[in-house]
């Protein structure tokens, strides 16, 4: 009763047929049109409510907060994770156990302090070694910024890195991007729905295999952990999660397998987003050159005399930060966040919404929302530029969602997303080949959107 309203909906299908499996964002628009800020959908007979707008969402995930902080347990990628690790962990203690947790170790390691800025600029250096030797010749950026993501972030767990040609690195990025892909695709939608379907030989094992594969390598990590570490003197976060493990008592909701997949959650989630926004970046600056330049007239001035950008020089420098939140904005990293679902009847914009449905957050429609933005449809820095040229946050920035699922790793995308970019600016010229006709903005859409490939030329800068 007074549930949102929504497309009709068929057996067995549910409203299925309403949307483009392979990229469903223009059907969310539209029946966003026909249906308002908040309507609904059925995955078969699953019931879930989509919500849109930048108020909306916020009174939704800020202001009700609790009442929409759980995540659906039925969904395929539950049965990949095995239902371990904090991205898809219901609201409870569990949850908040392990998030607590991983943001005060992140914290620890220097989230905000220097040796994580050390961290990031020692995996620059292989990036920046990466662009001089292709000085001249016509680059594809794709593993060079996946690399550099997945070795930042793995450092942190695992305290390890891989060379940019070692196998491992290339199989563990292949392996993330296609998880992301899968999770929310086509294969996955069916798998939702149908439950038939499930123990079929269908694309959606491949999930299965990659998740086996990963452990695998997980497990042998840790494994050698146990046999070095020093109790009490951590390492990574590996070695604090097993010091948590001494100490805690029974009753206790961490174990070895939680870690396992813990340690996946932080490495895909951190390789995957960051590395497609810089994607994301680098498209859009080689394209406005304009502001690729004023970009590296801000970093002249602010760095001169300078060996090194740290994370602290941001708030002298509006421009740079414009473009770097503008460039998030645009790449909609995150297009429909990570789904939620209630944790008890609520209400939402009048509706009322049952414990344990399932709510979709069309992060989309707030990052372009008109209203919101001075310019929502195009690049624009000035978006994040007040009449004075400074740097002005608007609420309706959400690309890391908000409210109490918000995303853990924010502190360290902000660094690593501001390093990475000055770090290469100040250095590099990047130009869009002559020969490669016209760029395609269109992202291909999965948990993470994804800049279509592309090439660049790089030119070191005369000034360098
Ligand atoms: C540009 C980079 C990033 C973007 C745009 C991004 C975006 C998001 C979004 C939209 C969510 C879902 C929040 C919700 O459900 O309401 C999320 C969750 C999460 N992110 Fe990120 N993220 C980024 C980088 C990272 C990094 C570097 C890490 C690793 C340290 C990370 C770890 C996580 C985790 C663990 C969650 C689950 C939080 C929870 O369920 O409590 N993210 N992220």
């Amino acid at each position: 009763k007074n549930f949102p309203p929504g497309p009709p909906c068929l057996p067995v299908l549910g409203t299925l047929l309403h949307l483009n499996l392979e990229n469903p964002l223009k059907d969310f628009q539209r029946l966003r049109q026909s249906y308002g800020n908040v309507y609904s959908l059925f995955f078969g007979l699953k019931p879930a409510v989509v919500i849109s707008g930048f108020k909306t969402i916020k009174e939704a995930i800020v202001i009700k907060a609790v009442d929409f902080a759980g995540r659906p347990q039925d969904l395929f990628p539950n049965y990949v994770t095995q239902r371990n690790g904090v991205i898809l962990a219901d609201y409870g203690s569990v949850w908040r156990d392990h998030r607590r947790f991983a943001l005060m170790t992140m914290r620890n390691f220097g989230l905000g302090k220097k040796s994580m800025e050390e961290r990031i600029h020692e995996e620059i250096q292989c990036t920046v070694d990466t662009l001089v030797k292709s000085l001249g010749a016509t680059l594809s950026p794709q593993f060079m910024f996946h690399n550099a993501a997945s070795n930042i972030i793995c450092k942190v767990v695992f305290g390890t890195r891989y060379e940019y040609d070692d196998e491992m690195i290339k199989i563990i990025v292949k392996c993330f991007t296609d998880l992301t892909k899968m999770a929310n695709g086509l294969w996955a939608m069916l798998y939702n729905s149908i439950p038939l379907i499930r123990p079929l030989p269908l694309p959606f094992n491949k999930a299965f295999k990659d998740m086996e594969m990963y452990l695998g390598l997980a497990a042998g990590l840790v494994n050698e952990h146990k046999k070095t570490r020093v109790p009490g003197e951590p390492r990574d976060f590996v070695d604090c999660y097993l010091d948590e493990l001494d100490q805690q008592g029974e009753g206790s909701s961490f174990s070895e397998e939680k870690l396992l997949m813990h340690t996946f959650d932080l490495y895909v989630a951190g390789t995957d987003t960051t590395s497609n926004t810089l994607l994301t970046g680098f498209l859009y600056l080689m394209n406005y050159p304009h502001i690729q330049e004023r970009c590296q007239q801000e970093i002249d001035q602010v760095l001169e005399g300078k060996d090194k950008v740290t994370f602290d020089d941001r708030h002298n420098m509006p421009y740079m930060q414009a473009v770097i939140h503008e460039v998030q904005r645009i790449a909609n990293t995150v297009p429909l966040s990570v789904f939620h679902c209630t944790t008890k009847d609520t209400e939402l914009m009048g509706y009322s919404i049952p414990k344990g449905t399932m709510v979709i957050q069309n992060l989309t429609s707030v990052l372009n929302e008109e209203g919101q933005w001075k310019f929502p449809h195009e690049f624009n820095p000035e978006n994040f530029l007040n009449d004075k040229g400074e740097f002005v946050k608007p609420e309706a920035f959400m690309p890391f969602s908000a409210g109490p699922r918000m995303c853990l790793g924010e502190g360290l995308a902000r660094m690593e997303l501001f390093l990475i970019m000055v770090t290469l600016l100040r250095k590099f010229n990047f130009i869009w080949p002559e020969d490669a006709g016209k760029p395609d903005f269109t992202p291909v859409y999965g948990i993470t959107s994804t800049p279509k490939p592309y090439t660049m030329k790089v030119q070191l800068r005369s000034k360098q």
